[in-house]
């Protein structure tokens, strides 16, 4: 057990997590995850955050192609790297790869362009990571919109995730609708609100 708090999401003997990072960065112009951020990249800098906590930690990517570069960069690290079940479904696409992996009952998800994830956030999540009466656990803002990539999702919703993407509704926001997802406040989760901070564009890189 590598986390130094009692997680509660952990139903099992194992904790996962997953990083979505297979989108194609049309607005930064240049694949997110290898951009350098402080000296190295996001991907590096997700990934460091996150595991001292987990377990196991799955990357998925888009297509071979991509996974080749990664694999380049990620050689020495304990990550399982993998890409798409279903190509081109957006990061719904991912979860479900995601979800389809895990040795767990549970995942945390993240984005690979949230740098600035803090401790405080994971280790808040893994505490009220419970999912025996929820299928997900979703940061929520005050005005209601929703965080869906970075939730806790149990592998339960793979079949509902299927089914959106049969009918191509690739949205995470409508997955997290139509299961039963616990909402939490993004401040109850992290008060600094900084592991909400995505990098898109090349200005966001401006810390
Ligand atoms: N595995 C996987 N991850 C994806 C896919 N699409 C997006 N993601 C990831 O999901 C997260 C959010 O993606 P977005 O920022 O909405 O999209 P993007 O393609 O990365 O960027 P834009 O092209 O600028 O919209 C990022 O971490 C992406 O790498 C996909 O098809 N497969």
């Amino acid at each position: 057990m590598k986390a130094q708090i009692i997680p509660q999401c952990r139903g099992d003997n194992i904790l996962s997590a997953i990083i979505l990072c297979g989108g194609h960065s049309k607005r930064m112009g240049t694949d997110k995850g290898l951009i350098i951020l402080d000296g190295k990249p996001l991907i590096s800098c997700v990934l460091d955050k996150i595991k001292p906590y987990f377990d196991e930690i799955f990357i998925v990517l888009r297509d071979e192609e991509q996974k080749k570069e990664y694999l380049k960069l990620l050689k020495d690290e304990d990550v399982k790297v993998i890409t798409d079940i279903i190509k081109g479904k957006g990061p719904l696409g991912g979860l479900l790869t995601g979800l389809k992996s895990i040795k767990s009952e549970n995942a945390l998800v993240l984005p690979c362009d949230s740098p600035f994830i803090t401790r405080e956030f994971i280790e808040n999540c893994l505490k009220i990571g419970n999912l025996e009466e929820y299928d997900a656990i979703i940061p929520v803002w005050e005005d209601g919109r929703l965080e869906p990539l970075h939730g806790i999702y149990n592998r339960r919703v793979v079949e509902r995730i299927h089914r959106l993407l049969l009918k191509d509704e690739r949205r995470m926001s409508t997955l997290a609708k139509i299961i039963r997802s616990r909402l939490v406040h993004v401040e109850e989760l992290d008060p600094s609100l900084k592991s909400f901070r995505n990098v898109n564009r090349p200005e966001d890189l401006r810390i």
